[in-house]
């Protein structure tokens, strides 16, 4: 049996699985598509999603989630298709802990992954990790700390224990909101900065949209109950401080390229989090009244309805107020 389950062979997930099996732990990794899962038992590497990168002996590709049997089971899989796999496999991970590795909120429910959990999986622990980490610099086993949050103190404590290795720190908080709308709303932020630096207006204006975007995270993580604390911390402000000014992060270079003019972002097929997560959070900001200027202007911008330009003009329009 394995000692942690991982769902999800995407980037993010490979990187976790080749982290923790390299420092000793039985690692089973699943993907959804079978070729795929061929493609790496015989390569030993994931040249779709991670290439480049050897996958350790103590790393097994899972042919079925039926067949994961581990205590422990990171969800690696996009924030929007969450709710999806965990409905339909509901019985099989009763009373597991659940770590969600997503960076999102769900369009349908406004939930962030830890509630998506909650409610699909009742019977489970949900945890979240979270935080400053390319998947690619992960994998090549540079220096990374992220936020591991769980409600349950000694559940927390063990994957804490279960999930550090000599090159990743996590650091434990039992506050799982702030976690995950820090991870989830900085991804709006760094689209903003990308469109911002694509559309040629400045590192002054990118600095300025970080911090006011922070104040603006901060302002709508409360709201939902968060720590301020978190948010200050790896999965609020190291996450966006990372994300906001790497052209290495999907989410960035997907508004630096619609800054540019170019219409199709990054393109299809490719993970940008963050204009889902924009969507949910400006409806959930419409309706709730709470101020949320620079997310609601980057749905407006990411879904075509108005232009780097006229964002510009609106947010400068803004009345003059106190920091
Ligand atoms: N990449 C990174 O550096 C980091 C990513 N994250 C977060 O991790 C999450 C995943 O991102 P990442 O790994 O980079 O994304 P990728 O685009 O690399 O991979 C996504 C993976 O999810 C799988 N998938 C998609 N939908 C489903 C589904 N319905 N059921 C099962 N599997 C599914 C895809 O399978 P298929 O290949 O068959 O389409 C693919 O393997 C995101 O929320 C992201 O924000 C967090 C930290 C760092
Ligand atoms: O969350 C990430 C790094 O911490 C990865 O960011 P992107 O999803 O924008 O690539």
């Amino acid at each position: 049996m394995s000692d942690v389950d991982i769902i999800g062979a995407g980037a993010f997930g490979t990187a976790l699985g080749v982290t923790l099996a390299r420092d000793g732990r039985r690692v089973c990794l699943w993907s959804r598509n079978p070729g795929h899962r061929d493609e790496m038992r015989e390569s030993r590497r994931n040249d779709r999603r991670l290439p480049g990168v050897e996958l350790p002996p103590s790393l097994n590709i899972a042919d079925d989630p039926a067949a994961l049997r581990a205590d422990t089971v990171l969800l690696a899989i996009p924030a929007q298709t969450l709710d999806g796999f965990l409905t339909e496999n509901r019985k099989l991970l009763a009373g597991r802990r659940l770590v969600a590795c997503a960076k999102g909120i769900d369009l349908r429910s406004g939930l962030g992954p830890t509630g998506i959990i909650a409610n699909a999986v009742p019977d489970s622990v949900p945890a979240i990790l979270s935080g400053p980490s390319f998947a690619v610099d992960l994998a090549n086993g540079l220096p990374t700390a992220l936020t591991l949050a769980c409600a349950d103190p000694a559940a927390g404590t063990a994957l804490q224990t279960l999930l550090s290795t000599a090159a990743l720190r996590l650091y434990l908080t039992s506050d799982t909101v702030g976690a995950e709308l820090g991870g989830a709303l900085k991804n709006v932020m760094a689209i903003a900065c990308g469109l911002t630096v694509g559309a040629g207006l400045g590192e002054s204006a990118r600095a300025a949209l970080m911090t006011r975007g922070y104040a603006e995270m901060g302002r709508f993580a409360r709201l939902r109950g968060a720590r301020p604390e978190t948010l200050a911390g790896l999965s609020g402000f190291g996450d966006m401080v990372l994300t906001c000014t790497s052209e290495k992060s999907r989410n960035y270079a997907h508004g630096l390229a619609l800054g540019r003019g170019d219409a199709s972002g990054t393109g299809a097929g490719t993970t940008v989090e963050g204009v889902h997560t924009a969507r949910a959070v400006a409806g959930i900001a419409k309706q709730e009244g709470i101020d949320m200027p620079i997310t609601t202007l980057v749905n407006a911008v990411v879904s075509g309805k108005i232009d780097v330009d006229r964002a510009k003009e609106l947010l400068l329009a803004r009345p003059l107020k106190e920091e």
